[in-house]
């Protein structure tokens, strides 16, 4: 794993406060990390945070969950949060799922839901913590 953790961030429409809040929360775990995310999602987020390194690609519906499939499929994302909404339907649904399915192939961290990300986030600082503690992973 590269010394930064290489972290995707999206989240559908009706989660991307979440997501934001979620950033606020995490701010220096986040400050941390390589984003790269969504094209809206990055938006938001590096709206509200400028000390965030976000790279941001295509916008979901037009191809930035392929874009982070493929950064997946080139060993070069470490881990997702996906904050989605369940409750609505999605033109590009197949885009999800071909990216949840690429975390799956390439055994991926992926949090769908902020439950999950949080959990995510505690086991990160965790084992960051046992290293700078000489503690062996
Ligand atoms: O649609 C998305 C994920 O499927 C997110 O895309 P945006 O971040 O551009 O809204």
């Amino acid at each position: 794993m590269a010394d930064r953790l290489r972290l995707a961030l999206i989240a559908h429409d009706a989660k991307k406060d979440d997501l934001v809040a979620f950033c606020a929360i995490h701010a220096d775990f986040l400050a941390s990390c390589d984003i790269v995310a969504t094209g809206t999602t990055g938006m938001r987020i590096a709206a509200a945070d400028p000390r965030l390194s976000v790279r941001r690609l295509k916008s979901g519906p037009l191809g930035g969950d392929q874009q982070i499939g493929a950064l997946i499929a080139e060993g070069a994302v470490d881990a997702v949060i996906f904050l989605v909404d369940p409750l609505t339907p999605m033109p590009h649904d197949v885009d999800v799922k071909a990216l949840m399915r690429l975390a799956i192939v390439y055994d991926i961290p992926m949090a769908l839901n902020a439950a999950t990300a949080q959990m995510m986030v505690a086991v990160h600082e965790a084992t960051q913590s046992g290293d700078r503690h000489g503690h062996a992973r």
